[in-house]
């Protein structure tokens, strides 16, 4: 029996500061009735997908920030999602930012769900490489407060048993670190979800910015095949309050091949058939890791922070 998953990666377009997560919601329900009627089994969102990018803003007012924040998934506003893929008999992966109260005390996360046809969510990522920076600095033309407005993940990168395989989760920064690919690899992952607010523009290096689209595809397509699997990233896009957000959501084979890419950069949707069982040309081959790593030698990649002096 073969394990063929239809993906679809629901790229969203600009998000206004002013829009509501109801409204955002309702604009995530129809990319979601496309994908099923397209036939997909699982639709995957982008990166804090119920609102703007909002660290590109600095606020010192607490409140100011929380309201950017789920207390709850789902809460009143997103629970109409979750009723939608119940219905439809859809999962979904989904980025958003998540406050909870631990030991008394709030606890800010840049976090992602995996939602199975069921409803349920049965998985929780919250992002590992947060990029940016801490503290205002008014020279940029937008800031990007990661480092400010959210602590890092503590759960690690997980890896779940669901919708027929093995599925792991990233968040945007996270699809430039090897590390990343390699401990979902590690865990059998079949399929990642990577979702992304990718400026156009990089402030403290702009002699690149016209290479954005190309690392974003680099590491994508690297991490696939280096790991034999799926990758399905997708991308808030579009001129988001004055700032280029990069497109080019893509669904990447296990060979590192893009089978599927969108064109725009709105809401839009692009499928593809995945086949699972794919991924074992790479895991059990050029890639299979009982056979071929040798850890022993990579101790400085856990050992050190980095950079070291050379030996
Ligand atoms: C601050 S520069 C890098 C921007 C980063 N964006 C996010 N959201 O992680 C990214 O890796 O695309």
């Amino acid at each position: 029996m073969t394990r063929k998953l239809i993906v679809g990666a629901a790229q969203l377009g600009p998000i206004a500061r002013s829009e509501t997560r109801t409204q955002v919601v309702a604009r995530l329900i129809e990319l979601m009735r496309e994908a099923k009627a397209r036939g997909c089994d699982v639709v995957a969102y982008p990166e804090l997908a119920l609102t703007t990018f909002f660290p590109r803003w600095f606020f010192e007012d607490q409140a100011e920030i929380d309201q950017w924040f789920e207390r709850e998934m789902p809460g009143p506003e997103t629970r109409p999602l979750f009723d939608e893929a119940k219905k439809l008999g859809i999962g979904f992966y989904l980025g958003y930012a998540e406050l909870v109260e631990q030991g008394g005390a709030p606890r800010h996360f840049n976090t992602a769900i995996l939602v199975d046809k069921s409803g349920a969510i049965v998985g929780k990522y919250r992002k590992v490489h947060l990029p940016g920076h801490r503290e205002h600095e008014p020279w940029r033309a937008f800031q990007h407060l990661e480092k400010r407005y959210f602590e890092r993940g503590d759960l690690g990168f997980g890896a779940w048993r669901t919708m027929n395989g093995i599925m792991g989760m990233a968040l945007c920064n996270d699809r430039r670190w090897p590390e990343t690919y390699r401990v979902l690899g590690l865990q059998g992952v079949e399929m990642a979800f990577i979702g992304y607010n990718t400026p156009m523009h990089y402030p403290p290096v702009p002699e690149h910015d016209h290479l954005q689209g190309f690392h974003n595809h680099l590491v994508l397509q690297a991490g696939a095949y280096q790991n034999g699997m799926w990758i399905v990233g997708v991308a808030k896009a579009g001129k988001e309050e004055g700032c280029d957000l990069l497109g080019q959501s893509a669904i990447i084979a296990p060979t590192g091949e893009i089978v599927a890419m969108c064109s725009t950069v709105e809401d839009e949707l692009v499928t593809a058939v995945c086949d699972l069982d794919r991924c074992r040309e790479l895991k059990d081959n050029v890639f299979n890791f009982g056979l071929h790593r040798e850890p022993e030698t990579y101790r400085l990649i856990v050992d050190t922070k980095g950079p070291v002096e050379p030996a």
